[in-house]
């Protein structure tokens, strides 16, 4: 059967947040998770003009270097999201061995590769006090992108 993921809202504003990589995609993550959560680290040699801007405002803290082993140590939850299928594979196995080894319980996410994903990462509106976050439970993320741009623009007229 089919899964589908059930739309839990959680509060992550005190949460330790890593991000591995810097990228297109790490950054509009972070932009997202900026709304919610209040200790977000982003690691990787080279990050955008927009994560470089959070940093200088202290909304973030990047880390301008290499992933290093152990970097996620203290995470409840991790985002990997650079371009090295390799290197966010790895950052999952870490994640594994410190839930095994040191019961920790560590969210984790990869960006290139579903069936590692603990939680999938929503496409997400906030209008006030309104949240929406839509998902497709990975099949058509395309698909969610365009559904989230036509509630925007019905809620704009609203
Ligand atoms: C919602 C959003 C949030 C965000 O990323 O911020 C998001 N993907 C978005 C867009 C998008 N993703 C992709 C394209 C280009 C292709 C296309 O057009 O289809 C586009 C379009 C674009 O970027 O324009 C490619 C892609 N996506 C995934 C893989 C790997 C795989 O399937 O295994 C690959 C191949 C990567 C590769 O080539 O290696 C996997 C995932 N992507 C998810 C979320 C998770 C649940 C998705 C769901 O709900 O089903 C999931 C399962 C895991 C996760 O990453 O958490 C965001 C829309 C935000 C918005 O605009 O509102
Ligand atoms: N889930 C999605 O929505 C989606 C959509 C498109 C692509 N992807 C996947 O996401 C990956 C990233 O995409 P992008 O467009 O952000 O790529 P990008 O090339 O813009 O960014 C890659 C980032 O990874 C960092 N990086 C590389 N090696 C590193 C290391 N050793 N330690 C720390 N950081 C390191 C780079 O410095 C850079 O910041 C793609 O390779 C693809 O597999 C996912």
């Amino acid at each position: 059967m089919e899964k589908s993921y059930f739309p839990m809202f959680v509060d992550i504003s005190e949460k330790k947040i890593v991000v591995v990589g810097g990228g297109r995609i790490a950054a509009r993550r972070v932009d997202t998770l900026t709304y919610f959560a209040g200790n977000i680290t982003v690691i990787a040699p080279e990050v955008t003009r927009q994560l470089l801007e959070l940093n200088e405002d202290g909304r973030i803290y990047c880390m301008i270097r290499e992933y290093e082993k152990g970097d996620i140590a203290g995470a409840d939850m991790v985002l990997a999201a650079t371009d090295d299928r390799q290197l966010n594979h790895s950052i999952a196995d870490e994640c594994r061995v410190l839930e095994r080894e040191k019961g920790r319980r560590i969210l984790f996410n990869t960006a290139d590769d579903k069936d590692l994903c603990d939680f999938y990462f929503p496409s997400v509106i906030t209008r006030d006090d309104i949240v929406i976050g839509i998902n497709s439970g990975g099949r058509s993320p395309g698909k969610v992108k365009q559904v989230r741009e036509k509630l925007e623009e019905k809620l704009d007229i609203l």
